[in-house]
């Protein structure tokens, strides 16, 4: 034997060894690690390999999918051969191909090939990087070839042909190890699979909520997938619309943004290459929302989920059986976590929340029917309980919101000839009613032609509006257009309707579009006969409040009027009589018979006394107007804070104490006379309102809104000097001159004396008939007494005097008169002379004991001083004792 076969020998046994210790070896691998080291140490140490790459073959990707890869120094050395090395490399490389083909071992001379661009990159850094060989041996199970192993060497350590021998006789047991890690792998991420399902199965089965299929999808998906964030969109099947349903409570960022919100909560409609794409796939679907935005066509959704900043986002139905139920949206951290295995186990969790999804809609569904039939049951209550509009309007806000959730509500009302209609109740979001036009539009009159309230009145059921196609069909009511720019999207409304009547209609306004579904407005409808009868009972009873309002303004009035009459009847009857036949008085008479038939205004002046209100009566006794009312006023005698709401009355709480709706005297003269007597004293405001009534025939009442008409005629009356006080400023010239239209001026009684025998009959005649005295005449020294008199209270002093003689007087005639002692003296001396002022008391004494002394000192009974001075006979007593008058002073005077 020579040498070399010596050597062969040897080294054939040593191959032997290390064949037969690597089979041992290999037989002992159980997983990808045991693999690796035997990779390592046995293989890389007796063949001086400087790297492994175990790769499998996907044919249908056409790639080698990285199994094992031993870069050892090289990898070191160069971080990017080990990242290439660890990616899915082509098939066609020229070498992969090649081992596939002929299904044998193939070695490659990398020294030897040159680099074009067709180069795959980890050949071109194998070279880079100083590594001269590759060895690439099939890995067959079943006689398919599954994976290639590659072995590479550098310049020192070389393969040997012995080697290939050595690679091939291990390759089939690798090959087999490679198939069994293969498997258990699969076994493993099956066994796996089901654990992660049957976890999230039993999680699944106890989510009875929205807010439990949130947590579990938080506590659990999340985790599993990497998830950043997600959202389930609901679809609604009867109008193929979306909705969020449920979305990612804890991802704070995204819900900051106001348009993601906006996106979530609204309803939106199909979209092509978005939600349809998703409905269509067995698996999640992958969209590149970066390429996507920047697409001509880009879809609302893409460009949306871009604005806010989404790069990749996956969707999976959620669906059972064929029935789609909505989409789940994530969000992957990172997209390469999102593999094959994943989707796989994805889809699974998709079915798992699909079938949770249909329980928790479908007991929501039971759920709000029942909250909706209790809500029913309790508004028909309600509304069967309402007696009023603030009674109905409670109802609408509080239980009809909770029914509906809308913006705002409102009812309308028909006219009585059903041609126009008005807002009768308004249950409006405050950003409206704040709003300027709120009011106008509020308050507006607007014809039922209108193409939606005719459209509302001329519908069997309920009709959803959409403003903006409304708006964009022509013109609308300016209500519509006031709701739409205040962001109104959409309205449904219903027609009410009593006994076969419409009489209004009602809504509900949403800022959202599709708002309303089909299944509300069946409840709409049901709801609207109840308002319907609501209504009809709150508009009857307002007409009836009205109609009682009515009739008890009448009563008060009549009232008024009755009291009025009364004391017109009673100064008729004591004014019948105007007696007068001296120069001065033929002069008023005439003066009389041409203004009373006309309608001027009469100012009539004179002092105190002297007939100025018995004038104004027999003004208004001889016109067209006799037969209304003649109406008093005194401006003296009322505070001035009175006099406005005296003259034009007030409407119920005007003022502290306005309890109730009054008329004024002007309202009441209405047709007839007013007489405004002692005008001098009307203060200034009152003057100017007074002339702005004369000018424009119409009053307001005080804290009324509305004008009345007023047809009367004037009479004024005063003592003072009007021209006196326009000169002092006291009265307004431009009134003064608008009542000075026709004055008449009544001549003091010591003007007319030749009239004092004519009153003085008159008054005896009067005052004897009330008394039953049968006094005829005064006797001649009285007479001329009282024609000596200056009469500074004129007839009615006069009349005074004679009524209190005819008391006095005993016999047929007046005998005695107690004038003032300076009677006919008239100069200021002689009356300073022979005057003295005599107490009230002392006055009363007099006249007390005057009548006692008449009466004979009879007290009590008929024809007794009590009786004559018309007081109780107790209170004559007391006054007596009071002014120490007793029998023996009545008695001395007789003597
Ligand atoms: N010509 C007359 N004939 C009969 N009675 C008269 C006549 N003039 C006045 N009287 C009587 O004198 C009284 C006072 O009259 P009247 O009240 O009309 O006066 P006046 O000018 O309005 O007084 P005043 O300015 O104080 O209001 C009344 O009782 C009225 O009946």
């Amino acid at each position: 034997m020579d040498q070399t076969h010596w050597q062969d020998l040897e080294r054939k046994l040593e191959e032997k060894e290390i064949l037969l210790s690597l089979i041992r070896d290999i037989a002992s691998i159980r997983n990808k690690e045991d693999l690796q080291h035997v990779l390592q140490i046995k293989l890389q140490k007796h063949l001086a390999v400087s790297g492994f790459r175990i790769s499998l073959i996907d044919k249908a990707s056409s790639q080698v999918v990285p199994f094992l890869i031993i870069t050892g120094q090289y990898g070191q050395k160069n971080r990017e051969l080990e990242l290439e090395l660890n990616r899915n490399l082509p098939l066609q490389d020229g070498i992969f191909d090649r081992v596939l083909e002929t299904g044998s071992t193939v070695r490659t001379d990398l020294t030897a090939k040159s680099v074009t661009t067709h180069t795959p990159k980890y050949i071109r850094l194998l070279k880079t990087t100083g590594l001269t060989e590759i060895v690439s041996v099939p890995l067959k199970s079943e006689e398919k070839t599954i994976g290639v192993m590659c072995m590479i060497g550098d310049s020192k350590n070389k393969f040997r042909p012995e080697h290939y021998t050595l690679i091939e006789s291990v390759s089939a047991q690798i090959s087999i190890e490679v198939a069994n890690i293969l498997a258990n792998e699969a076994i493993a991420r099956k066994e796996e699979e089901k654990s992660i399902l049957l976890s999230l199965s039993n999680s699944m089965a106890l989510v009875r909520s929205k807010q439990d299929l949130a947590s579990t999808i938080n506590q659990k998906l999340k985790e599993l997938f990497f998830i950043k964030d997600f959202t389930i969109v609901a679809l609604d099947q009867q109008d193929m619309t979306f909705g969020a349903y449920l979305f990612d409570e804890d991802n704070t960022p995204y819900l900051q943004k106001r348009e993601y919100l906006q996106t979530i909560y609204s309803n939106f409609k199909f979209e092509k290459q978005f939600y349809d794409l998703v409905l269509q796939s067995d698996r999640p679907v992958i969209f590149d929302i970066k390429e996507l935005a920047t697409q001509k066509n880009a879809s609302g959704h893409a460009l949306f989920f871009h604005s806010i900043g989404i790069d990749f986002i996956i969707g999976a139905a959620l669906r059972i059986g064929n029935t789609n139920f909505g989409v789940l949206w994530i969000q992957p951290e990172n997209l390469t976590d999102f593999n094959t295995v994943n989707t796989t186990i994805f889809t699974g969790v998709c079915s798992q929340i699909s079938i949770a999804l249909s329980n928790i809609i479908a007991n929501e569904a039971l759920e709000k029917q029942y909250k909706e039939k209790e809500i029913l049951l309790s508004l028909s209550n309600a509304i069967a309980s309402t007696r009023d509009k603030t009674d109905l309007l409670k109802i609408i806000t509080h239980q009809l919101k909770q029914l509906f959730n809308y913006n705002d509500a409102s009812i309308i009302i028909l006219d009585q000839e059903q041609q126009t209609y008005s807002a009768y109740l308004l249950d409006m979001e405050e950003k409206r009613t704040s709003h300027p036009d709120c009011l106008p539009n509020a308050t507006g009159n607007y014809a039922v032609a209108d193409r939606i309230c005719d459209a509302i009145l001329a519908a069997e059921g309920p009709i959803v509006f959409d403003n903006e196609e409304l708006i964009e069909q022509g013109t609308v009511p300016s209500w519509l257009a006031f709701l739409h720019k205040t962001g109104i999207r959409e309205m449904v409304s219903v027609a009410l309707r009593y006994s076969n009547k419409n009489i209004g209609a009602f809504f509900l306004h949403s800022e959202n579009k599709n708002y309303f579904k089909p299944y509300q407005l069946t409840l709409i409808q049901g709801i609207s006969y109840q308002l319907s009868i609501a209504m009809a009972n709150i508009l009857a009873n307002e007409e009836i409040a009205r109609q009682l309002e009515e009739i008890k303004h009448y009563k008060s009035q009549l009232e008024e009027e009755n009291q009025y009459l009364q004391e017109q009847v009673e100064k008729a009857y004591n004014h019948s009589e105007l007696i007068g036949e001296s120069q001065p008085m033929q002069k008023v008479f005439h003066m009389l018979s041409q203004v009373s038939f006309t309608n001027s205004t009469v100012l009539i002046l004179g002092e105190t006394g002297t007939g100025k209100e018995l004038i104004a009566r027999a003004v208004h006794n001889a016109s067209s107007r006799k037969d209304k009312l003649m109406i008093k006023v005194n401006c003296a005698a009322l505070p001035a804070s009175l006099i406005e709401s005296e003259l034009f009355g007030h409407e119920k709480g005007a003022f502290t104490g306005a309890i109730e709706r009054r008329i004024g005297k002007f309202e009441m003269a209405h047709k007839g006379t007013l007489f405004l007597d002692e005008i001098g004293e009307l203060p200034l405001d009152l003057q100017v309102k007074l002339l702005r009534v004369l000018q424009e025939k119409e009053i307001e009442r005080v804290g009324g809104q509305t004008t009345i008409k007023t047809d009367v005629r004037l009479i004024a009356a005063t003592n003072r000097n009007l021209q006196k006080e326009v000169e002092a400023g006291r009265f307004r010239s431009d009134l003064y001159y608008r009542l000075h239209v026709f004055p008449i001026v009544m001549p003091p009684l010591r003007e007319r004396k030749e009239d004092i025998p004519l009153l003085v009959t008159h008054f005896i005649k009067k005052y004897t008939q009330r008394t039953g005295r049968e006094i005829s005449t005064v006797t001649k020294n009285v007479m001329n007494a009282l024609q000596a008199y200056h009469w500074p209270g004129n007839i009615r002093e006069l009349e005074h005097f004679i009524e209190r003689a005819v008391l006095l007087t005993s016999g047929n005639s007046i005998r005695q008169i107690d004038l003032p002692s300076f009677a006919g003296k008239r100069t200021v001396a002689d009356s300073v002379e022979n005057y003295s002022i005599k107490t009230l008391e002392e006055n009363e004494r007099d006249h007390i004991l005057a009548v006692l002394r008449n009466c004979n000192g009879k007290v009590f009974g008929p024809g007794g001083a009590a009786e004559l001075l018309n007081i109780h006979v107790s209170t004559l007593n007391s006054r007596m004792k009071k002014l120490g008058i007793k029998k023996e002073h009545i008695f001395v005077q007789k003597k």
